[in-house]
C-alpha cells in the first residue's frame, strides 16, 4: 500500500502478510508509518494504492464496522472510554449490531431482543474476567490506569469476535506488572488461533512474543526477520537512532 497526504507520501509500497495465527511485530522509529498502517488496515484510512485482503477475499472498500463484521479489529494508541460509564457499559460498546438497536424491533421481536441483550451482558462478564477487570465491572471508567484502560479496549474489541487483531502500542505507558497481565492476555489469545499484529517500541515484548518482526521508516520497509536480527539490522539501527532511514 502507498499513501499520500497533501503531497507527503507516509506510507509507501509497503506490503505485509499475517499468517494465520501468528504474531506480527510492527516496528519502527516515531512518524515512520506505523500507525497510519493500522489506520489503512482498519479501514479508517483510504490508500492511495493497494489493498487489503482477508482468506483473499478484497476489503479495501470496507468500512471499519464491515471490516469488523470480517473479523478485523483494532486498539487504540491511548485508548479514551467513555469516563462517566461503568467498565462493563465500556465493554458492551463492542457488541456487534444487535436487533434492538432498531427502534421497531423492540415492539415487534421484544423476545429476541431480551435474549440478545442478555447474551451480550454473559458475553461482556467473561470478557471483563478474561482481562483481569471483573472487579471494577461496575466502576465509572475514569477510576482505571493507563495500563488498565489498554486492558478495557481489549475486552471490548474481543466482543466482536475478531480473527485478527491490530494491537497498537499496548505497553506505552503501562506499569510492569500490568505489562506481564497484557502480554500473557495476548499469548492466551494467540494460542486461542487469533492472528494478531502488534506495534510496540517496547522490544523485550517485541521479542517475547513475536516470531517474526517487521521494521519500516519513513513509510517504507526497512528489514524483515526475526526480532534478534532484525533489531541487530544496521538499516535499522540507523534509522531509530538517526530519527528517520
Ligand atoms: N492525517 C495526516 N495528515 C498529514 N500527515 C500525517 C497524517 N497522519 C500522519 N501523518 C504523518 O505521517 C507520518 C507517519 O505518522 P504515523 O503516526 O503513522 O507514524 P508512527 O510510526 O505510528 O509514529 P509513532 O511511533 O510516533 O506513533 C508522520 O510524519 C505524521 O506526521
Amino acid at each position: 500500500m502507498t499513501k499520500h497526504f497533501d503531497g507527503l507520501t507516509v506510507v509507501s509500497d509497503m506490503s505485509l502478510q499475517l499468517a494465520k495465527g501468528e504474531i506480527l511485530g510492527l516496528i519502527g522509529p516515531n512518524g515512520a508509518g506505523k500507525t497510519t498502517m493500522f489506520n489503512l488496515l482498519a479501514g479508517s484510512l483510504k490508500p492511495s494504492s493497494g489493498g487489503i485482503f482477508i482468506e483473499g477475499q478484497d476489503i479495501s472498500s470496507q468500512a471499519p464496522e464491515q471490516r469488523i463484521a470480517h473479523g478485523v479489529a483494532r486498539t487504540f494508541q491511548i485508548p479514551r472510554p467513555f469516563s462517566e460509564m461503568s467498565v462493563l457499559e465500556n465493554v458492551l460498546v463492542g457488541a456487534q449490531k444487535q436487533t434492538g438497536e432498531r427502534l421497531f424491533s423492540n415492539f415487534l421481536r421484544p423476545g429476541l431482543v431480551r435474549r440478545e441483550e442478555k447474551a451480550a451482558l454473559e458475553k461482556a462478564h467473561v470478557m471483563l474476567e478474561f482481562v483481569t477487570l471483573s472487579r471494577l465491572a461496575h466502576e465509572p471508567a475514569r477510576v482505571l490506569s493507563g495500563g488498565q484502560r489498554k486492558l478495557l479496549e481489549l475486552a471490548r474489541v474481543l466482543m466482536a469476535d475478531p480473527q485478527v487483531i491490530l494491537l497498537d502500542e499496548p505497553a506505552a505507558g503501562v506499569n510492569p506488572a500490568l505489562l506481564e497481565v497484557i502480554m500473557d492476555r495476548v499469548v492466551a489469545l494467540n494460542a486461542e488461533g487469533k492472528s494478531i499484529l502488534l506495534i510496540e517500541h517496547n522490544m523485550d515484548m517485541v521479542s517475547r512474543l513475536c516470531s517474526r518482526v517487521i521494521a519500516m521508516a519513513l513509510g517504507k520497509l526497512l528489514a524483515e526477520g526475526s526480532p534478534a536480527d532484525v533489531s541487530a539490522n544496521p538499516a535499522v539501527i540507523e534509522a531509530y537512532l538517526g530519527g528517520g532511514a
